[in-house]
């Protein structure tokens, strides 16, 4: 049956955040597996009651300084605990022989939980991805089924089922060095689930999806932070309850001391994010963190994350540091241009669709209203980093069954272009070496341009220079950017 510790009931009811805190980190800090199912319910339990409608009034407290919540009884937990083990027990073998999982037993828990679900209910909706939804209201997200699964396997006593993460996606990994994968739930809308089988391997492996084989495998810390980034704290479109992202900003925290986020870049940005908003630590500012996500996506995973980029270009756009922003985007471009353009990468196409013609054209705006002293409109190093940008883009597209451009990105790109003086335009050097060898290499199966030595670190560690301040040399641009910067000079 399952066991609930002692330990964890004394901290019952649950009052306030801090005690939230005290249940994650005995969970986090004793030394067997933190209780992926308890911690999920209870985290749940308290975004759903903080979030849900009935609280819309902000019947929440009138002491915010103590994190004073509404009480979280033990009972309430208790129930869903053994609930979610039932569910589980019930329907699948438990790992008597402490042997690794096998494909049949992941997909039959991803079946447990898959039949399970509601039949049709809006699965982009808010505060679907615990364990607590599933329990009372037998809906989960796309995450939400990839954690249960986990869960579920950990219940049963797999402990070599673990959860792998890429940008946009989840599935697991399992069996020796966990060198098994296997899809456990959906992804996207419309596309048939492919539940059951390995990641992929075919044309589905260059797309951004499944970023290049690199994905963020986690350990059961890592889980509980996958979690916990999960957390929502939005009451609906405009509004978010502060306890719920202090207490998702405090785990976090925790997490980031005890080393749980070293590899996991999305995390440290959330957090970044959270810093942002309401700085906690002195010491360590937002922009650190978001520097700290890229240098982790560069050693950990080989440079080819985008959103660890789009992190810190946001944090610049935020606070009107335009020059250094367009260089974050540039460097996104740089990530996006080994891969091939797959219909599953929506998400990461409307990220760069929202740069490109949005946010770069409101600094556009910005910056050619006023007599700007110092507007990057004159400065050489912005204009390089912008065609960068937009030539990531064009080689995204390149060789993809899917096309990217199309005429929408012409009208902001070309007015982008042409708010540039011509003596800046002029200072960038387009040197355009052996543009055709460059270029074949994403051909070869070789998506990206480090032979397959697959060490970013060590292949860039020497050649990570800035454009000097005269010179931009940018070499090898696409055609299309080519044409365009020489209409413009
Ligand atoms: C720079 C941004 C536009 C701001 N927020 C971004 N997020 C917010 C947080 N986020 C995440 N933050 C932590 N972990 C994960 S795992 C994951 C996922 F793989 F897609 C999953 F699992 F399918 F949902 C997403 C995600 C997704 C990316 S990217």
């Amino acid at each position: 049956m399952a066991v609930f510790r002692d330990v964890d009931k004394a901290l019952f009811p649950i009052k306030n955040i801090n005690t939230v805190v005290k249940l994650f980190t005995n969970q986090l800090e004793d030394s067997n597996e933190p209780d992926l199912a308890l911690l999920s319910i209870v985290s749940g339990l308290i975004e759903n009651q903080l979030t849900s409608r009935s609280n819309a009034a902000g019947q929440l407290t009138d002491s915010p300084e103590s994190n004073v919540l509404p009480r979280f009884e033990l009972e309430d937990v208790e129930n869903l605990y053994k609930k979610f083990h039932l569910i589980i027990t019930g329907s699948v073998e438990s790992n008597d022989t402490k042997s690794y999982a096998t494909r049949e037993i992941v997909k039959k828990v991803s079946d447990v939980i898959w039949n399970s679900l509601t039949r049709s209910y809006y699965k982009d909706r808010a505060h679907l991805q615990s364990l607590y939804s599933y329990l009372t209201g037998s809906k989960l997200d796309c995450f939400g089924v990839a954690y249960a699964v986990v869960a579920g396997c950990q219940v049963l006593g797999y402990n070599d089922v673990h959860l792998a993460l890429s940008e946009d996606h989840a599935w697991v990994v399992f069996g020796p060095n966990g060198s098994e994968t296997a899809e456990v739930t959906w992804h996207g809308k419309g596309n048939e689930d492919k539940r059951g089988q390995e990641i992929g391997k075919g044309v589905s492996a260059r797309s951004w999806l499944y970023v290049n084989s690199k994905p963020v495998v986690c350990t059961r810390h890592m889980e509980v932070a996958a979690m916990v980034s999960a957390i929502n704290p939005s009451l609906n479109a405009n509004v978010d309850v502060s306890e719920v992202a202090l207490l998702q900003q405090e785990l976090l925290w925790h997490l980031y001391d005890f080393g749980h986020l070293k590899k996991y870049p999305m995390a440290i940005g959330n957090l970044g994010d959270l810093e942002e908003i309401s700085p906690k630590r002195p010491d360590i500012s937002c922009k650190n963190l978001f520097d700290e996500a890229i240098e982790s996506a560069r050693k950990y995973y080989n440079n080819q994350h985008v959103y660890p980029y789009t992190y810190q270009g946001g944090y610049y756009y935020r606070n009107k540091m335009y020059k250094e922003a367009f260089e974050s985007w540039a460097n996104a471009s740089d990530v996006i241009r080994g891969y091939n353009y797959s219909r599953d990468d929506e998400e990461i196409y409307k990220e760069f669709l929202e740069i490109a013609n949005e946010l770069i054209p409101y600094i556009m705006k910005m910056e050619s209203s006023g007599f700007e002293a110092n507007t990057i409109l004159k400065k050489a190093e912005c204009f390089a980093n912008l065609l960068k940008f937009y030539d990531g883009i064009c080689q995204w597209e390149e060789g993809s069954a899917t096309p990217v451009l199309h005429i929408g990105w012409a009208k902001p790109l070309v007015n982008t272009i042409s708010k540039f003086d011509a003596d800046v335009r002029a200072q960038v050097n387009i040197v355009c070496d052996n543009v055709e060898e460059k270029l074949c290499s994403k051909k070869n199966g070789s998506i990206f341009n480090n032979n397959n030595n697959n060490n970013y670190e060590k292949e860039h560690a020497s050649t990570i220079t800035k454009p000097s301040a005269t010179k931009q040399s940018a070499s090898n641009f696409h055609p299309t950017i080519e044409a365009l910067t020489a209409a413009c000079s």
